[in-house]
């Protein structure tokens, strides 16, 4: 299982410019992504500005803040796309006594522009941003893609953006996670906004706010380490920079070289009944459906050999066989989430996602 080094002065993750495509800014990546897994993408250079981010930050809110019987019209479906409520959903099944103290949306790509599922009324009306979002996001993986090519000197050019291909499970996610009200049933030690997991693609980008922190990620001792949403010394102190990473199917593709680290959301320790709301924006990057995930062609990765036992994916439905495909490891890791939305919902009206 995905797991981290802390080190002795605490978790120190590297913020990187990818302004610049060197074999020099590759090995940056490739060095975080096999000691981490996790890294912060400085924004400068990646065309996202602060004003776009902000803006799908306001559309985020706008939707959540809908009454719960009007976001039921956008409920999830077997496409993996749409609004899931409290609870609908359980990343770590073993160890959560209750689902996620969350509530998400799902875009799936946009083909040509358009979505591919009917959308909220409220975002209907800016369809062109959340498109131009999408892109950037899809750049944005890409570049850092080629880039920890470039890093792993795997012979063929642009081998992983050219399996980047549609249709794909490629998933814009809005993620809202309410503070806790007073009547509600919650345990500090035990309740969790978001259970420990490892992501199923193969990269994410996350986005956060100044002041709602929570994510933490699994350190080899078995303890976990909290991730500053802005770093020490970054330049800004309203637009973090994007916090980048590595998911399941890198780390197939690479032999379990690039780490998929498990994390998890959990409510501040300080505060009562969870603090603030938090709002995350989520970019979950997928290669094509059909592709196969068989070591790249690297030196790197040839020489690195899996220790027996060593698993790669966390959480509800993780493969313990390699996944054969793109879309067969998403598939399987939906259906385990997904058998337990169908007990709930036939309890609580629960979602899925
Ligand atoms: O909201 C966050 O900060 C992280 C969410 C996450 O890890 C996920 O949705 O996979
Ligand atoms: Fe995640």
């Amino acid at each position: 299982m995905g797991s981290i080094q802390e080190g002795n002065s605490g978790l120190r993750l590297p913020v990187i410019d990818i302004s610049e495509f060197s074999v020099e800014v590759g090995k940056q990546l490739f060095d975080a992504a096999t000691r981490y897994g996790f890294l912060y993408i400085d924004t400068k250079g990646t065309g996202f500005t602060e004003g776009m981010v902000d803006q799908e930050f306001e559309l985020s809110r706008e939707f959540f803040a809908l009454p719960e019987a009007q976001k039921e019209q956008w409920r999830i479906n077997e496409t993996n796309r749409g609004w899931t409520g409290m609870h609908g959903e359980i990343l770590d099944p073993n160890s959560q006594r209750k689902g996620d103290f969350k509530e998400a949306f799902n875009i799936g790509e946009f083909m040509n522009g358009k979505p591919s599922q009917p959308m909220p009324h409220t975002l209907e009306a800016h369809i062109d941003e959340l498109a131009q979002f999408e892109r950037t996001c899809k750049k944005v993986c890409d570049r850092i893609q080629d880039l920890l090519g470039l890093g792993l000197e795997v012979e063929e050019p642009n081998f992983f953006s050219s399996r980047h291909t549609q249709p794909s499970g490629c998933t814009v996610r809005f993620l809202h996670y309410p503070s806790v009200p007073e009547d509600v049933d919650y345990e500090p030690e035990v309740d969790i906004r978001a259970g420990a997991h490892s992501d199923y693609g193969s990269i994410t980008l996350l986005f956060q706010r100044p002041s709602q922190p929570g994510l933490e990620i699994l350190t080899v001792g078995g303890s976990w380490a909290p991730v500053p949403v802005i770093p020490e010394g970054y330049p800004s102190a309203t637009f973090p920079p994007i916090l980048v990473n590595i998911a399941d199917l890198l780390s197939y593709w690479t032999n379990g070289l690039l780490k998929s680290t498990v994390h998890r959301v959990i409510f501040p320790k300080d505060s009562r009944r969870g603090g603030e709301d938090r709002y995350s924006i989520v970019y979950f990057c997928h290669p094509g459906d059909d592709v196969e995930l068989v070591p790249v062609p690297s030196k790197l990765v040839a020489a690195h050999v899996l220790e027996d036992g060593t698993q790669i994916g966390y959480g509800g439905g993780a493969a313990t066989k390699r996944a054969i495909t793109a879309r067969e490891h998403l598939n399987n890791r939906l259906q385990a989430t997904y058998e337990f939305r169908i007990e709930k919902n036939n309890k609580t009206g629960g979602g899925k996602a």
